[in-house]
């Protein structure tokens, strides 16, 4: 079985947009999850969050400034370094860039990092619903912010009015078509869209998580759907390749893994996708004998469409279409081979 890398989010938006709120409902809904943290100012995070997770030891503080001048590539790789040495069993870390952080230039950092123990978990972008207009008037680089986010998360729609929702979320649409975006008050989005859950027996013994009161505002959670697709026949690497080119818009994230019918030990292709993000990594199929497991998460997807899709792309002969397969090794993510890249880079 391959490693698990475990993947880094990336939280970017304009001063006072709700990231820490958001951060704080993360930390207070992880299910398990142990999450790490790199924040410039701990000041308002919930600290005991992290302390009952027993994570205290490993937040680091990035001091003063913004988090793009304070790191080079070296300083955040040996901070991401540190919070994903399996030691450290985290399940996700969060990153959370200042109100003046260039959310670009911590894609680039994340895309180029060479350690082999994390990956990309995708750049949310929260946007403050009321102040937009003047948040966009005095900061025009909000369009590239939500240009290059693979998740707009539309905060604050309680002080706004249906209306004025309505027109923020065209703008952003423009600025950003295809991406996904999910309207929350006090930043309670649904943590499934960022990490996954601990399973209940990975915990052990019976943890202070268990007894915390958890945050039971379920219907103030943004909407979003999530679609699980099994397959016992092999897909076509050709017809399944078309499907993550052209994704629906609103697909956020992509998981699992897929049998393309190829031949050899090492012919299971575990997936990850987040936005416009692709990386596949190979192993071996376990025991239990192969079959495709995949589950799509977005906001907005029609899952009746995503499912008949990849319906369309199982073919029992897929293991003869070789130069389908060679094509689809493009996307995976090892060393010695082409590396997992940003689809907007091919
Ligand atoms: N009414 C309302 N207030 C919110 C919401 N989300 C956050 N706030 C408040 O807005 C203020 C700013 O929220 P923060 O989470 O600190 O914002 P931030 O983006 O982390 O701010 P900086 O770290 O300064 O960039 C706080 O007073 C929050 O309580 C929301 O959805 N609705």
């Amino acid at each position: 079985m391959a490693r698990q890398r475990v993947p880094v989010v990336l939280v970017a938006g304009f001063l006072g947009a709700g990231k820490t709120t958001m951060l704080n409902h993360l930390l207070a809904n992880r299910q398990g999850a142990r999450v790490g943290v790199v924040v410039n100012d701990f000041g308002q995070v919930n600290i005991d969050a992290l302390a009952v997770a027993g994570q205290v030891d490993t937040m680091v503080s990035l001091g003063n400034g913004c988090l793009c001048c304070a790191v080079d590539a070296s300083g955040l790789d040996a901070m991401l370094g540190k919070l994903s040495r399996p030691e450290a069993g985290i399940d996700v870390i969060v990153v959370e860039a200042s109100g003046i952080a260039e959310p670009r230039d911590l894609l680039r950092l994340m895309i180029a990092s060479e350690n082999p123990d994390i990956r990309y978990g995708g750049l949310v972008e929260v946007v403050d619903a009321v102040e937009f207009e003047a948040t966009r008037e005095r900061h025009p680089e909000l369009a590239e912010h939500l240009r290059v986010a693979d998740l707009v998360v539309l905060n604050k729609v309680d002080r706004a009015d249906a209306d004025a929702v309505a027109k923020v979320r065209g703008v952003v649409e423009e600025y950003a078509p295809g991406v996904p975006m999910v309207l929350t008050e006090r930043g309670r989005v649904d943590p499934a869209l960022f990490f996954d859950p601990r399973p209940r027996d990975s915990y052990g013994q019976l943890s202070f998580d268990d007894l915390r009161e958890h945050d039971h505002s379920e219907h103030l959670h943004a909407r979003y759907e999530s679609v699980a697709f099994t397959s016992d026949q092999p897909l076509s690497p050709r017809r399944f390749m078309a499907f993550l080119e052209s994704r629906p818009a609103g697909l956020y994230r992509v998981k699992g893994q897929v049998d393309l019918g190829a031949e050899g030990g090492r012919s299971r292709f575990g997936l990850h996708t987040v936005g416009a993000f692709v990386q596949v990594e190979r192993s071996s199929w376990p025991g239990g004998g192969r079959r495709t497991e995949l589950v799509l998460i977005g906001a907005g997807i029609d899952s009746a469409r995503v499912e008949r899709e990849l319906r369309a792309c199982v073919d029992k002969d897929a293991g003869a279409d070789e130069r389908g397969l060679l094509r689809f090794l493009r996307y995976l993510d090892e060393p010695d081979e082409e590396s997992s890249r940003h689809a907007e880079d091919g």
